[in-house]
């Protein structure tokens, strides 16, 4: 009984994944890390050598909590789940690119975007573990870490809501061109993940497609600890 993570990764509905992205922009999916896993990772966050840097929050008014980037190379499990959601991803990222009108320009294969990352200068891994305790909260933001960026990201919530934390919602904030700002609190159960975009996402209007700009952030956490693990594909400077 140890399906591997390329296996659940296609197992998921990926025709509704594939919609809900074109429809709103974002798509949850069920637990996808099992108990065990997310255990795992939690326990890795104590462990220094896994990690290239610590960010506490508050320093830089992220927010409250904290966060380590993982080092290269790559624990395998991140390995595998960074593998194996990149291409179907990057079929949505060009039929994105396609609907405002440019160029397919992401290619089917993780290692073939890493290396464009690489020629530009980014070769520092962003796959990141996230710790809030009672009080912390993530402030709106985006993650682009140079000039070459992957418009998704996804990111898994590692411990059990109502039981090991509360509150602790994540938050996506859709802005659109002269209007009002449109806010969705997505609260995700243990091992289930959301593809969020980066940046922006084309929205069909009557008149065409149009962009919106995305933030990500997360709520307080009013009790417990909560951890999450951040997946995005592009390296950093
Ligand atoms: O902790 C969260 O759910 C948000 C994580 C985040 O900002 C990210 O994965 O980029
Ligand atoms: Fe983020």
């Amino acid at each position: 009984m140890t399906d591997s993570i390329t296996k659940r990764v296609a197992g998921l509905d990926w025709p509704s994944i594939q919609q809900a992205l074109d429809e709103q922009g974002f798509a949850a999916f069920p637990p996808l890390l099992r108990n065990e896993e997310c255990r795992e990772l939690i326990s890795m966050y104590e462990v220094e050598s896994h990690f290239r840097t610590r960010i506490d929050m508050a320093r830089y008014r992220f927010g409250i909590g904290e966060y380590q980037y993982f080092q290269a190379p790559l624990p395998a499990l991140l390995q595998e789940l960074r593998v194996s959601f990149y291409p179907r991803l990057a079929e949505a990222a060009n039929r994105w690119q396609m609907q405002l009108g440019q160029e397919a320009e992401y290619p089917p294969e993780l290692a073939q975007f890493l290396e464009r990352c690489h020629e530009h200068g980014q070769t520092r891994p962003t796959p990141l573990l996230l710790k809030y305790e009672a009080g912390g909260y993530n402030c709106l933001h985006q993650d682009m870490y140079g000039d070459v960026f992957f418009p998704f990201q996804v990111v898994f919530v590692l411990n059990q809501r109502e039981k090991e934390y509360a509150g602790g919602e994540f938050l996506l904030v859709e802005q659109r061109p002269r209007a009002q700002s449109r806010g969705h609190a997505i609260a995700l159960e243990q091992g289930a993940g959301l593809i969020f975009p980066t940046q922006h996402r084309p929205v069909q209007g009557t008149r065409g497609t149009y962009r919106t700009t995305l933030r990500h952030g997360v709520s307080t956490i009013t009790s417990g600890t909560r951890y999450s693990l951040g997946l995005i594909f592009h390296d950093a400077q």
